[in-house]
């Protein structure tokens, strides 16, 4: 796969979105909820937020992809998430997995625990819980030094690059990691992609909608792909939209304005680098 290329999938992608409005449900937290939904729909998608294990398992039928987010979780999600994850694995949808603040308590550790075997389509995390994951999942052969401490990375996304090939390679997926500079792979393929704004940092939800995004890019492109354009349209958009504000409160509605006025050939040429391994 050649730049060119990948940038080419990137403009279909995005067009795709726009002209077909799928719909990427989603068991997410309930911090973020309704800025993940407004970025999700700014883009061109549709969303449905869900929680009951049968709305779980229905929408895994219906939908063309899933967004499950561990933020904030119920008694119930110990029902929800391995049935719909089970239904999306057992269908073959793409469904994208926010891992937030794992390490913290039993229940939140054993449904990522239990995710593996379900191998989802896209991880999306900052450093450090794709970090945490991969040791979760007992696939990097050197100890924990884990320092998830909540929401926010204290790794850098380089740190990150060992576990994100680890985990792609294991499901056969990819894996997007957050921060500065945003890293996405399949295993294969290494992209960076560049932009965003500090301002993303001092709001709350910019990784959990990013991760939304991606679901939506995921119902009409593989999930490298998918995970790439998310990283570029919010690269693309939280760059221009800090240029226009002051502070934080009103980057928030400015960067969801980016989001829907970005053209496909704008965020397939945001600056990214893009190697083959
Ligand atoms: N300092 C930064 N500069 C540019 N973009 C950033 C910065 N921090 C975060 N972002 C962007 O914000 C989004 C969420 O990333 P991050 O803050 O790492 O996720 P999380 O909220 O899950 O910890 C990504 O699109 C990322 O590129
Ligand atoms: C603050 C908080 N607490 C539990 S979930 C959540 C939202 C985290 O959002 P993000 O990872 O996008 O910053
Ligand atoms: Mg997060």
């Amino acid at each position: 796969m050649k730049k060119e290329e990948v940038q080419a999938a990137i403009i279909e992608a995005v067009h795709q979105v726009k002209s077909t409005n799928p719909m990427a449900p989603s068991i997410t937290n309930t911090v973020t909820i309704n800025f993940v939904a407004n970025t999700q729909i700014a883009v061109g998608g549709s969303a449905a937020m869900v929680y009951m294990p049968d709305e779980g398992k229905t929408m895994a039928n219906i939908a063309q992809a899933m967004y499950i987010n561990v933020g904030t979780i119920f008694p119930i999600y110990e029902e929800t998430l391995p049935q719909t994850a089970a239904k999306l694995h057992e269908l073959g949808k793409n469904w994208v997995v926010d891992p937030v603040a794992i390490g913290i308590g039993e229940l939140r550790t054993k449904l990522l625990n239990d995710f593996k075997p379900y191998k989802p389509s896209i991880i999306r995390g900052n450093a450090s819980e794709v970090i945490a994951l991969a040791h979760l999942w007992h696939l990097l052969d050197h100890p924990s030094e884990s320092k998830v401490r909540g929401v926010d990375s204290t790794e850098s996304v380089d740190q990150a690059t060992e576990a994100a090939l680890a985990l792609a390679l294991y499901t056969g997926g990819a894996v997007s990691v957050s921060g500065k500079t945003d890293l996405v792979t399949d295993g294969h393929h290494i992209a960076h992609s560049h932009g965003g704004s500090s301002f993303m940092g001092k709001i709350t939800g910019a990784g959990c909608s990013l991760g939304g995004v991606t679901a939506v890019y995921a119902c009409v492109a593989d999930p490298f792909i998918a995970a790439l354009t998310a990283c570029q349209v919010f690269n693309l958009a939280g760059s221009r939209a800090e240029a226009k504000v002051k502070a934080p409160g009103s980057f928030q509605p400015q960067f969801i304005d980016e989001l829907y006025l970005a053209s496909a050939e704008d965020i397939a040429h945001n600056s990214f680098d893009f190697v083959t391994l």
